[in-house]
Protein backbone atom coordinates (compact mmCIF):
# COMPACT_ATOMS: atom_id res chain seq x y z
CA UNK A 1 0.00 0.00 0.00
CA UNK A 2 1.26 3.47 -0.74
CA UNK A 3 1.81 5.41 2.46
CA UNK A 4 1.63 9.20 2.78
CA UNK A 5 4.97 10.95 2.79
CA UNK A 6 6.13 11.87 6.26
CA UNK A 7 8.76 14.38 7.32
CA UNK A 8 11.70 12.49 8.74
CA UNK A 9 14.06 14.55 10.77
CA UNK A 10 17.52 13.76 11.95
CA UNK A 11 21.10 14.06 10.85
CA UNK A 12 21.53 15.67 7.45
CA UNK A 13 24.91 14.99 5.84
CA UNK A 14 26.67 18.29 5.09
CA UNK A 15 26.55 17.71 1.33
CA UNK A 16 23.02 16.41 1.42
CA UNK A 17 20.35 18.67 2.81
CA UNK A 18 17.19 17.09 1.46
CA UNK A 19 15.68 14.30 -0.54
CA UNK A 20 15.00 16.95 -3.21
CA UNK A 21 18.68 17.74 -3.42
CA UNK A 22 19.54 14.06 -3.29
CA UNK A 23 17.44 13.24 -6.32
CA UNK A 24 17.87 16.55 -8.10
CA UNK A 25 14.44 16.00 -9.62
CA UNK A 26 12.03 18.02 -7.53
CA UNK A 27 10.78 15.00 -5.65
CA UNK A 28 10.93 16.80 -2.34
CA UNK A 29 7.92 17.23 -0.16
CA UNK A 30 6.82 20.53 -1.55
CA UNK A 31 6.03 22.45 1.60
CA UNK A 32 8.78 20.89 3.64
CA UNK A 33 11.70 18.95 2.35
CA UNK A 34 12.49 15.65 3.93
CA UNK A 35 15.78 14.97 5.59
CA UNK A 36 16.67 11.37 5.90
CA UNK A 37 19.19 10.03 8.29
CA UNK A 38 21.28 7.42 6.53
CA UNK A 39 22.39 4.48 8.62
CA UNK A 40 25.79 3.00 7.89
CA UNK A 41 24.69 -0.15 9.65
CA UNK A 42 22.12 -0.60 6.89
CA UNK A 43 24.55 0.24 4.10
CA UNK A 44 22.52 3.31 3.19
CA UNK A 45 24.72 4.88 0.53
CA UNK A 46 22.56 6.35 -2.19
CA UNK A 47 23.92 6.05 -5.69
CA UNK A 48 23.93 9.41 -7.47
CA UNK A 49 25.92 9.10 -10.71
CA UNK A 50 23.36 9.03 -13.57
CA UNK A 51 25.96 7.95 -16.13
CA UNK A 52 26.76 4.79 -14.17
CA UNK A 53 23.09 4.18 -13.42
CA UNK A 54 22.58 4.25 -17.21
CA UNK A 55 25.35 1.69 -17.72
CA UNK A 56 23.91 -0.63 -15.05
CA UNK A 57 20.50 -0.29 -16.62
CA UNK A 58 21.73 -0.85 -20.20
CA UNK A 59 23.96 -3.82 -19.32
CA UNK A 60 21.09 -5.50 -17.46
CA UNK A 61 19.30 -5.98 -20.81
CA UNK A 62 15.78 -5.84 -19.40
CA UNK A 63 12.96 -7.17 -21.60
CA UNK A 64 9.48 -5.61 -21.40
CA UNK A 65 8.18 -8.96 -20.11
CA UNK A 66 10.72 -9.24 -17.27
CA UNK A 67 10.09 -9.20 -13.56
CA UNK A 68 13.09 -7.53 -11.96
CA UNK A 69 14.06 -8.14 -8.36
CA UNK A 70 15.76 -5.19 -6.64
CA UNK A 71 17.27 -5.65 -3.19
CA UNK A 72 17.55 -2.42 -1.21
CA UNK A 73 15.86 0.12 -3.53
CA UNK A 74 16.48 2.94 -1.04
CA UNK A 75 14.89 6.14 -2.28
CA UNK A 76 14.40 4.66 -5.73
CA UNK A 77 16.96 6.20 -8.12
CA UNK A 78 17.52 2.84 -9.79
CA UNK A 79 13.96 1.59 -9.26
CA UNK A 80 12.48 4.39 -11.38
CA UNK A 81 14.62 3.38 -14.34
CA UNK A 82 13.82 -0.30 -13.87
CA UNK A 83 10.09 0.42 -13.73
CA UNK A 84 10.19 2.13 -17.09
CA UNK A 85 11.71 -0.90 -18.82
CA UNK A 86 10.38 -3.93 -16.95
CA UNK A 87 6.99 -5.57 -16.78
CA UNK A 88 7.23 -5.53 -12.99
CA UNK A 89 9.71 -4.65 -10.26
CA UNK A 90 9.72 -6.42 -6.91
CA UNK A 91 11.72 -4.32 -4.45
CA UNK A 92 12.75 -5.69 -1.06
CA UNK A 93 13.60 -2.91 1.39
CA UNK A 94 14.09 -3.17 5.13
CA UNK A 95 13.66 0.51 6.05
CA UNK A 96 10.13 1.86 6.27
CA UNK A 97 11.31 5.46 5.72
CA UNK A 98 12.95 4.48 2.43
CA UNK A 99 9.80 2.65 1.37
CA UNK A 100 7.77 5.81 1.97
CA UNK A 101 10.04 7.96 -0.20
CA UNK A 102 10.22 5.27 -2.90
CA UNK A 103 6.45 4.83 -3.05
CA UNK A 104 5.87 8.56 -3.22
CA UNK A 105 8.26 8.99 -6.13
CA UNK A 106 6.77 6.02 -7.97
CA UNK A 107 3.25 7.34 -7.43
CA UNK A 108 4.26 10.75 -8.80
CA UNK A 109 5.25 9.03 -12.05
CA UNK A 110 2.14 6.87 -12.21
CA UNK A 111 4.21 3.69 -12.15
CA UNK A 112 2.77 2.24 -8.94
CA UNK A 113 0.96 -0.65 -10.66
CA UNK A 114 4.29 -2.07 -11.79
CA UNK A 115 5.89 -1.98 -8.36
CA UNK A 116 5.58 -4.47 -5.54
CA UNK A 117 7.41 -3.51 -2.36
CA UNK A 118 8.27 -6.16 0.20
CA UNK A 119 9.18 -4.33 3.39
CA UNK A 120 11.45 -6.95 4.95
CA UNK A 121 14.99 -8.09 5.49
CA UNK A 122 16.00 -9.59 2.13
CA UNK A 123 17.82 -12.39 3.89
CA UNK A 124 14.65 -13.50 5.65
CA UNK A 125 12.11 -12.89 2.89
CA UNK A 126 11.35 -15.72 0.47
CA UNK A 127 12.10 -14.46 -3.03
CA UNK A 128 9.22 -14.41 -5.50
CA UNK A 129 9.69 -15.57 -9.08
CA UNK A 130 11.90 -13.16 -11.05
CA UNK A 131 13.84 -13.03 -14.31
CA UNK A 132 16.61 -10.63 -13.41
CA UNK A 133 18.18 -9.00 -10.39
CA UNK A 134 19.42 -5.42 -10.65
CA UNK A 135 20.54 -3.83 -7.40
CA UNK A 136 22.89 -1.64 -5.43
CA UNK A 137 22.86 -3.87 -2.39
CA UNK A 138 23.88 -3.22 1.21
CA UNK A 139 27.42 -4.59 1.29
CA UNK A 140 26.95 -6.22 4.67
CA UNK A 141 24.75 -8.93 3.16
CA UNK A 142 26.72 -9.40 -0.09
CA UNK A 143 27.98 -12.87 0.62
CA UNK A 144 24.81 -14.58 1.88
CA UNK A 145 22.74 -12.72 -0.71
CA UNK A 146 24.86 -13.85 -3.67
CA UNK A 147 24.69 -17.41 -2.34
CA UNK A 148 20.94 -17.13 -1.79
CA UNK A 149 20.58 -16.07 -5.43
CA UNK A 150 22.86 -18.58 -7.14
CA UNK A 151 21.90 -21.55 -4.93
CA UNK A 152 18.26 -20.52 -4.60
CA UNK A 153 15.31 -22.31 -6.14
CA UNK A 154 14.41 -19.58 -8.67
CA UNK A 155 16.04 -19.86 -12.09
CA UNK A 156 17.01 -16.41 -13.40
CA UNK A 157 18.93 -14.90 -16.33
CA UNK A 158 21.36 -12.62 -14.60
CA UNK A 159 22.07 -10.48 -11.55
CA UNK A 160 23.65 -7.07 -12.15
CA UNK A 161 25.01 -6.00 -8.79
CA UNK A 162 26.91 -3.07 -7.40
CA UNK A 163 29.28 -4.61 -4.88
CA UNK A 164 32.22 -3.59 -2.73
CA UNK A 165 35.27 -3.75 -5.01
CA UNK A 166 37.21 -6.26 -2.88
CA UNK A 167 34.18 -8.50 -2.70
CA UNK A 168 33.67 -8.31 -6.48
CA UNK A 169 37.31 -9.34 -6.97
CA UNK A 170 36.69 -12.50 -4.96
CA UNK A 171 33.92 -13.46 -7.35
CA UNK A 172 36.23 -12.90 -10.31
CA UNK A 173 39.35 -14.54 -8.93
CA UNK A 174 40.73 -17.93 -9.98
CA UNK A 175 42.51 -20.54 -7.86
CA UNK A 176 46.04 -19.42 -7.02
CA UNK A 177 45.34 -15.74 -7.92
CA UNK A 178 46.46 -13.05 -5.52
CA UNK A 179 42.77 -12.00 -5.31
CA UNK A 180 42.28 -14.60 -2.59
CA UNK A 181 40.32 -17.53 -3.99
CA UNK A 182 38.09 -18.61 -1.12
CA UNK A 183 34.96 -20.57 -0.34
CA UNK A 184 32.70 -17.93 -1.85
CA UNK A 185 34.78 -17.87 -5.07
CA UNK A 186 34.62 -21.66 -5.37
CA UNK A 187 30.90 -21.90 -4.59
CA UNK A 188 29.90 -19.15 -7.00
CA UNK A 189 32.23 -20.35 -9.77
CA UNK A 190 30.71 -23.81 -9.66
CA UNK A 191 27.26 -22.58 -10.65
CA UNK A 192 27.70 -19.15 -12.28
CA UNK A 193 29.88 -17.01 -14.53
CA UNK A 194 30.81 -13.55 -13.33
CA UNK A 195 31.69 -10.59 -15.55
CA UNK A 196 33.22 -7.31 -14.37
CA UNK A 197 31.36 -4.37 -15.91
CA UNK A 198 33.14 -1.43 -14.30
CA UNK A 199 34.72 -0.04 -11.17
CA UNK A 200 32.86 2.76 -9.39
CA UNK A 201 34.30 5.45 -7.16
CA UNK A 202 33.13 5.93 -3.58
CA UNK A 203 32.44 9.57 -4.59
CA UNK A 204 29.47 8.37 -6.65
CA UNK A 205 27.50 7.70 -3.46
CA UNK A 206 25.94 9.95 -0.85
CA UNK A 207 27.02 9.74 1.85
CA UNK A 208 30.37 8.38 0.54
CA UNK A 209 31.31 4.96 1.86
CA UNK A 210 34.93 4.19 2.81
CA UNK A 211 35.43 1.74 -0.04
CA UNK A 212 35.22 1.73 -3.82
CA UNK A 213 32.75 -0.47 -5.64
CA UNK A 214 32.39 -2.51 -8.80
CA UNK A 215 29.49 -3.50 -10.99
CA UNK A 216 29.40 -7.18 -11.92
CA UNK A 217 26.98 -9.38 -13.82
CA UNK A 218 26.42 -12.87 -12.45
CA UNK A 219 24.94 -15.36 -14.90
CA UNK A 220 23.89 -18.82 -13.71
CA UNK A 221 25.58 -21.51 -15.83
CA UNK A 222 23.22 -23.42 -18.12
CA UNK A 223 24.92 -26.68 -17.08
CA UNK A 224 26.62 -27.41 -13.80
CA UNK A 225 28.68 -30.44 -12.71
CA UNK A 226 26.75 -33.44 -11.50
CA UNK A 227 27.33 -33.04 -7.77
CA UNK A 228 25.06 -32.88 -4.73
CA UNK A 229 25.11 -29.13 -4.02
CA UNK A 230 24.48 -29.54 -0.27
CA UNK A 231 27.39 -31.90 -0.08
CA UNK A 232 29.55 -29.54 -2.19
CA UNK A 233 28.86 -26.52 0.04
CA UNK A 234 29.52 -28.51 3.18
CA UNK A 235 32.77 -29.82 1.63
CA UNK A 236 33.98 -26.30 0.70
CA UNK A 237 33.11 -25.13 4.22
CA UNK A 238 35.47 -27.79 5.59
CA UNK A 239 38.24 -27.05 3.06
CA UNK A 240 38.09 -23.25 3.33
CA UNK A 241 37.61 -22.92 7.05
CA UNK A 242 39.90 -20.72 9.11
CA UNK A 243 42.59 -23.34 8.44
CA UNK A 244 42.50 -22.78 4.70
CA UNK A 245 46.22 -22.03 4.46
CA UNK A 246 47.04 -25.48 5.77
CA UNK A 247 47.82 -28.23 3.33
CA UNK A 248 44.96 -30.67 2.87
CA UNK A 249 47.12 -33.35 4.53
CA UNK A 250 47.39 -31.23 7.68
CA UNK A 251 43.79 -30.03 7.53
CA UNK A 252 42.26 -33.49 7.40
CA UNK A 253 44.39 -34.73 10.28
CA UNK A 254 42.86 -32.17 12.65
CA UNK A 255 41.09 -34.01 15.44
CA UNK A 256 38.01 -31.78 15.32
CA UNK A 257 37.57 -32.29 11.57
CA UNK A 258 38.01 -36.07 11.79
CA UNK A 259 35.47 -36.28 14.59
CA UNK A 260 32.96 -34.08 12.73
CA UNK A 261 33.22 -36.15 9.54
CA UNK A 262 33.04 -39.35 11.58
CA UNK A 263 29.71 -38.25 13.06
CA UNK A 264 28.29 -37.06 9.75
CA UNK A 265 29.44 -40.09 7.77
CA UNK A 266 27.95 -42.42 10.36
CA UNK A 267 24.68 -40.51 10.08
CA UNK A 268 24.62 -39.74 13.77
CA UNK A 269 24.88 -36.29 15.28
CA UNK A 270 24.79 -37.58 18.80
CA UNK A 271 27.38 -40.30 18.50
CA UNK A 272 30.45 -39.63 20.57
CA UNK A 273 33.54 -41.74 21.00
CA UNK A 274 33.12 -41.22 24.72
CA UNK A 275 29.65 -42.73 24.96
CA UNK A 276 29.00 -46.46 25.19
CA UNK A 277 32.01 -48.66 24.54
CA UNK A 278 34.85 -46.13 24.68
CA UNK A 279 37.59 -48.45 23.44
CA UNK A 280 35.54 -49.49 20.42
CA UNK A 281 34.66 -45.89 19.60
CA UNK A 282 38.28 -44.78 19.81
CA UNK A 283 39.26 -47.62 17.47
CA UNK A 284 36.49 -46.64 15.07
CA UNK A 285 37.68 -43.04 15.08
CA UNK A 286 41.32 -44.04 14.50
CA UNK A 287 40.32 -46.24 11.56
CA UNK A 288 38.19 -43.45 10.15
CA UNK A 289 41.12 -41.03 10.37
CA UNK A 290 43.28 -43.50 8.43
CA UNK A 291 40.57 -43.73 5.81
CA UNK A 292 40.50 -39.93 5.43
CA UNK A 293 44.27 -39.67 5.13
CA UNK A 294 44.21 -42.58 2.65
CA UNK A 295 41.82 -40.66 0.39
CA UNK A 296 43.84 -37.44 0.57
CA UNK A 297 47.14 -39.18 -0.23
CA UNK A 298 45.76 -41.53 -2.89
CA UNK A 299 44.50 -38.52 -4.83
CA UNK A 300 47.85 -36.74 -4.49
CA UNK A 301 46.32 -33.91 -2.44
CA UNK A 302 48.37 -34.19 0.73
CA UNK A 303 50.68 -31.23 0.06
CA UNK A 304 48.15 -29.06 -1.77
CA UNK A 305 46.26 -26.09 -0.37
CA UNK A 306 42.53 -25.62 -1.03
CA UNK A 307 42.92 -22.08 -2.45
CA UNK A 308 45.25 -23.41 -5.16
CA UNK A 309 42.98 -26.21 -6.38
CA UNK A 310 40.88 -25.87 -9.52
CA UNK A 311 37.16 -26.63 -9.36
CA UNK A 312 37.83 -29.93 -11.16
CA UNK A 313 40.41 -30.92 -8.52
CA UNK A 314 38.06 -29.98 -5.68
CA UNK A 315 35.24 -31.97 -7.30
CA UNK A 316 37.59 -34.93 -7.78
CA UNK A 317 38.64 -34.86 -4.12
CA UNK A 318 35.00 -34.73 -3.01
CA UNK A 319 34.10 -37.70 -5.19
CA UNK A 320 37.02 -39.69 -3.74
CA UNK A 321 35.78 -38.95 -0.22
CA UNK A 322 32.21 -39.91 -1.06
CA UNK A 323 33.32 -43.13 -2.79
CA UNK A 324 35.10 -44.02 0.44
CA UNK A 325 31.90 -43.39 2.43
CA UNK A 326 33.09 -40.06 3.85
CA UNK A 327 30.47 -37.30 3.79
CA UNK A 328 30.41 -33.61 4.70
CA UNK A 329 26.71 -32.81 4.91
CA UNK A 330 24.25 -34.20 7.44
CA UNK A 331 22.02 -36.02 5.00
CA UNK A 332 18.36 -35.25 5.51
CA UNK A 333 19.11 -32.82 8.35
CA UNK A 334 20.47 -29.28 8.63
CA UNK A 335 20.16 -28.90 4.92
CA UNK A 336 22.81 -26.39 4.12
CA UNK A 337 20.78 -24.60 1.47
CA UNK A 338 18.35 -23.53 4.15
CA UNK A 339 20.98 -21.41 5.81
CA UNK A 340 21.96 -18.55 3.56
CA UNK A 341 22.89 -16.26 6.39
CA UNK A 342 26.20 -17.88 7.12
CA UNK A 343 29.11 -15.48 7.29
CA UNK A 344 31.77 -17.84 6.11
CA UNK A 345 31.14 -17.82 2.39
C1 LIG B 1 23.41 0.88 -0.78
S1 LIG B 1 21.76 1.38 -0.40
C2 LIG B 1 21.13 1.39 -2.03
C3 LIG B 1 20.02 2.35 -2.25
C4 LIG B 1 19.58 2.50 -3.71
N1 LIG B 1 19.35 1.21 -4.34
C5 LIG B 1 20.58 3.30 -4.51
O1 LIG B 1 21.25 2.71 -5.36
O2 LIG B 1 20.72 4.48 -4.30
C6 LIG B 1 21.14 -0.11 0.30
C7 LIG B 1 19.65 -0.14 0.65
O3 LIG B 1 19.36 -1.44 1.17
C8 LIG B 1 18.52 -1.34 2.32
N2 LIG B 1 18.82 -2.52 3.16
C9 LIG B 1 19.81 -2.69 4.07
N3 LIG B 1 19.80 -3.93 4.58
C10 LIG B 1 18.77 -4.57 3.97
C11 LIG B 1 18.24 -5.90 4.06
N4 LIG B 1 18.77 -6.80 4.88
N5 LIG B 1 17.19 -6.21 3.29
C12 LIG B 1 16.63 -5.31 2.44
N6 LIG B 1 17.08 -4.04 2.31
C13 LIG B 1 18.15 -3.69 3.05
C14 LIG B 1 18.92 -0.03 2.95
O4 LIG B 1 17.91 0.48 3.78
C15 LIG B 1 19.21 0.82 1.72
O5 LIG B 1 18.03 1.46 1.29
Amino acid sequence: MLGASRRVVGFIPRRLRSVRQLHGDGDGDGDGEEALRFYKSRGQHIFINPRILDTIFRRSAINPTDTVLEIGPGTGNLTLKLLEAAHKVVAIEIDHRMVQVLEKRVLQRGLQDKLRVIERDAMRAPFPRFDLVVANIPYRISSPLVIKLVYGATPFRSATLLLQKEFARRLLTCPGDSGGFNRLSANVKLVADVELVMDVSKRDFLPSPKVDSSVVIIRPKPQIPNVDLHEWRAFTRTCFSSNRNKTLGALFKLKGKVFELFKISNGNDECSPHKGDEAQDERGLALFKEKIIGVVTSGGFEDKRPAKLSLQELLHLLSLFNQAGIYFNHRGRHKIEDTFDTDDE
